[in-house]
Parts: C-alpha cells; structure tokens; sequence
C-alpha cells in the first residue's frame, strides 16, 4: 500500500502521555501572557487536550478498512456518483488552526459501489489530521481509487484558511480550490465537464 495513504499514523510513533499533553497547554497560556492557576483556566488543558482528541481523531482511523464494504447488486448502474458539499473541518499543519470548508468527491463505478456514507467517513478521517489541502485531496482520492478500482475518481475541495484568513495576510474571503482526478475524469474531458456540471448545477433548496 502507497505510504502516502497512511492508514495508521499513531501506529508509527510513541503517544505522549495525557500529563506531558496537559502540561503542555499550560505552557502555552504562559506563552500567551495569562496565568494557568487563575480559575478560569483551570480545566482549560483538559479541555484543551480533549478537544484535541476531537480534532485529530483521524489518526486513530484505518482509511482503507472503511472502503471494504462493497456491494455488487448495482444493477449495472455505471454512471457518476458523487457526494457533493461534504463539510469539512480541519486543521492547517503549519499554524494547527482551522480550515474550514466543503470537499465534493466523486467516483465512476467498476462493477461495486462503496455505502455512499463511507466517502463522507474517508474525508472525516482525512480531515481530523493535520494537513495541508493539496495532501488531504489527493489522499481522499488516490485511497478511492486504490481500493475500489473505479473507472476514476474526481475529489474538489474549497476551503478557507484560518491562518490566512484571522492572521498572517489577513483575506477573509479567499477560498482555496484543489482538485484530483484519476482514471476517466482525468483523460477523458467529457466525464471531467459532466462532474463540473454537477458541481455547479443547482443546490437542492430542501432535501
Ligand atoms: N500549499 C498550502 N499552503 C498552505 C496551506 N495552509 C497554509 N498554507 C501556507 O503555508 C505557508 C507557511 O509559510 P511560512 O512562511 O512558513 O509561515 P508564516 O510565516 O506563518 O507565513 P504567513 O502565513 O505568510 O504569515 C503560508 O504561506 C500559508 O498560507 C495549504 O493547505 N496548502
Ligand atoms: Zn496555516
């Protein structure tokens, strides 16, 4: 299995224990200027710690394993399917600060389809790392395609940046458009131009 899918990455490397994480934050209140002990901030590194657990979650997750579940009672169905305006929530690598956004991920199927909840699973899973949004597109499509086998894989995120966005540069309405196509959506224009127009074809007002 290519590495750059990283199934397990907590699996690589020894965890800190909750103290040291604990401690931690701590220092980084002091590093903020305020004081740990006053008693608002208390329970701030527990929370902070727990809240950390949600955020990075993902490593903890087999990608891979998710997509197992196949079904083949498709009844020839070999169009598109595509989930689009999957919500995705994340964190920057380089300042650990949100990213915020929408993935649509698509996939032209070979003979199997996958749960359609499982591709919403595999952005979650890539999602609750620290990333950055050309790794995070690229491993939710190349994972896809690599277990499938589909005819091919379209994924488009468009997210903004927090690092961007609340500091730094500071351009609240810059959104970042990546995309991976493999197979058919990649060589062939056609299926590339219909995935587009699904992309762009009217919301649903109330489903
Ligand atoms: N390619 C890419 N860059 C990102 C992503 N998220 C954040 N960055 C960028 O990562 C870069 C890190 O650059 P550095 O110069 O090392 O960090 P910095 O001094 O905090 O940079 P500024 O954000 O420009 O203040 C910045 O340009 C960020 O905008 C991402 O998903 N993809
Ligand atoms: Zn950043």
């Amino acid at each position: 299995m290519d590495l750059h899918i990283s199934r397990l990455q907590t699996s690589q490397r020894k965890r800190p224990s909750r103290d040291v994480a604990e401690a931690a934050v701590r220092t980084l209140i002091e590093w903020a200027g305020d004081d740990p002990d006053r008693e608002g901030l208390l329970g701030t590194p527990d929370r902070v710690v727990r809240a950390y657990e949600e955020f990075y979650a993902g490593y903890a997750e087999d990608p891979v394993a998710i997509l197992k579940r196949t079904f083949e009672e498709t009844a020839g169905y070999d169009e598109i399917v595509m989930l689009r305006d999957i919500r995705l929530e994340s964190h920057c690598e380089h300042h650990m600060v949100p990213i915020i956004g929408r993935a649509h991920v698509a996939y032209l199927p070979e003979g199997r389809v996958v749960g359609i909840s499982k591709l919403a699973r595999l952005v979650e899973i890539y999602a609750k790392r620290l990333q950055i949004q050309e790794v995070l597109t690229a491993q939710i499509a190349d994972t896809i395609n690599e277990v499938l086998k589909p005819k091919g894989v379209a994924v488009l995120i468009e997210a903004a940046h927090q690092c961007m966005t609340t500091r730094g540069i500071k351009k609240p309405s810059v959104v970042t458009i990546t995309s991976r196509m493999t197979g058919c959506f990649r060589t062939d224009a056609s299926t590339r131009a219909e995935f587009m127009g699904m992309l762009n074809a009217r919301p649903l007002d109330a489903i």
